[in-house]
């Protein structure tokens, strides 16, 4: 496989179409989905020339966790929909990698049995957490407790999706419940569960329309461990990330799952990184597929950028070796265009060097 887009096809092939749909698609018109991808593919690169190195090093720490490439696995539901293995071959993939995975709270495996597989890899390996706040906080409290005594290093409370976005080609599927066998393992065995037993409903998790900025204070109250942000595009609310001492943020409109017609985040990012002025790490996700897509989004001023439909397609085209291939994939891309921008560091990558 040399592209994404070739995992992609090859993993159209493998699932079935409902599952395939779920995967791709976006919400009503998918305007924003597609402009995710095009919006990079408009930008123009200027590379810096005689600078260079003939080693790169492309690592950076995140919040205390280290990373072996500025490139992550965005949270994404439902791994074994896509694999038998699931999260746990996302996990042992993510691993090896040395990266940072960013289990979903919508999971199909246990976030005890995922930091169990990514640590016969690696011996610390860097897990964080994605948090639907729910509106049982006490519910949503016995989560937090189970990923921290599993070992995750942060939370990624997403807060794009007050309701879930309207997803046509899921309605047109009838692409609502998991199939038998299948749960949303995270809210399962916690206590007496709330949500009744039945955690195979697509829509399960609750979405929460009433969450403010309250929340996010009573969250960082319940941990010590770094909470950011996912899903914002408005320069004001990064400035209020800010004031409320969040530890980062990543801009995000949720692979144009949510609501449509939003910016591309590559277009949103400069503001949002002038917002911001460096006072805290700033991610960046959707439409990443090149080496390319990452200088852009570095140079720019993100930290670090995930990646959310690749690791699917790698996952359901070949297991943990799909992801795996996948992953190295993107470094090495990534890796070549560093090195044709004239960078030795993910850090060298400037503004002036991207052009509208
Ligand atoms: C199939 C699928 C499931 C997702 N599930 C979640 C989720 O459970 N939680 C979340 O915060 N974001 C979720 N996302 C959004 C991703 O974290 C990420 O923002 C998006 O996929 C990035 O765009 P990309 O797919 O173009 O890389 C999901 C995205 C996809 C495609
Ligand atoms: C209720 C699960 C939501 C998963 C998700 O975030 C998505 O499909 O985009």
């Amino acid at each position: 496989m040399r592209t994404i887009a070739e995992f992609e096809a090859a993993a159209r092939e493998r699932l079935d179409p409902a599952h395939y749909d779920y995967f791709a698609g976006g919400a009503q018109d998918e305007i924003t989905l597609r402009e995710n991808e095009t919006a990079f593919q408009k930008l123009r690169l200027i590379p810096r020339v005689l600078r260079g190195s003939d080693k790169r090093d492309l690592s950076v720490t995140l919040l205390g966790t280290p990373s072996s490439m500025p490139i992550l696995v965005a949270p994404t539901a439902f791994h074994r929909l896509a694999h038998p293995d699931g999260e746990l071959a996302t996990a042992r993939a993510a691993a090896r990698a040395g990266t940072i995975m960013i289990v979903s709270m919508a999971a199909t495996t246990a976030i005890e049995d995922i930091a169990a597989a990514a640590r016969e890899v690696a011996p610390d390996p860097g897990l964080w957490f994605q948090l639907y706040l729910q509106p049982d906080l006490e519910f949503t409290e016995a989560i937090v407790r189970r990923a921290e005594a599993a070992g995750v290093k942060a939370f990624v409370v997403t807060v794009d999706s007050p309701v879930l976005g309207r997803r046509e080609r899921d309605d047109r599927n009838a692409f609502h419940d998991l199939p038998p066998g299948l749960f949303v393992e995270n809210l399962r065995n916690i206590g007496e569960n709330r949500s009744g037993g039945n955690t195979s409903h697509v829509r399960e998790i609750v979405m929460s329309a009433g969450l403010n900025w309250d929340h996010i204070a009573w969250l960082r109250s319940k941990t010590k461990l770094p909470v950011l942000i996912k899903g914002l595009l408005h320069a004001e609310d990064a400035r209020l990330a800010v004031h409320h001492g969040v530890a980062g943020i990543v801009v995000s409109n949720h692979g144009g799952r949510q609501l449509d017609t939003v910016p591309a985040t590559i277009d949103v990012l400069p503001e949002i990184a002038a917002a911001v002025g460096g006072a805290l790490p700033v991610l960046l996700d959707g439409g990443i597929r090149r080496g390319t897509d990452v200088v852009k989004a570095l140079a720019l001023g993100a930290d670090a950028v995930g990646v959310g439909r690749p690791v699917v397609w790698g996952l359901a085209a070949g297991g943990r070796e799909g992801v795996s291939e996948t992953l190295e994939m993107l470094r090495a891309d990534f890796d070549q265009a560093l090195a044709l921008c004239g960078g030795r560091h993910p850090a060298d990558l400037t503004p002036d060097q991207v052009r509208r």
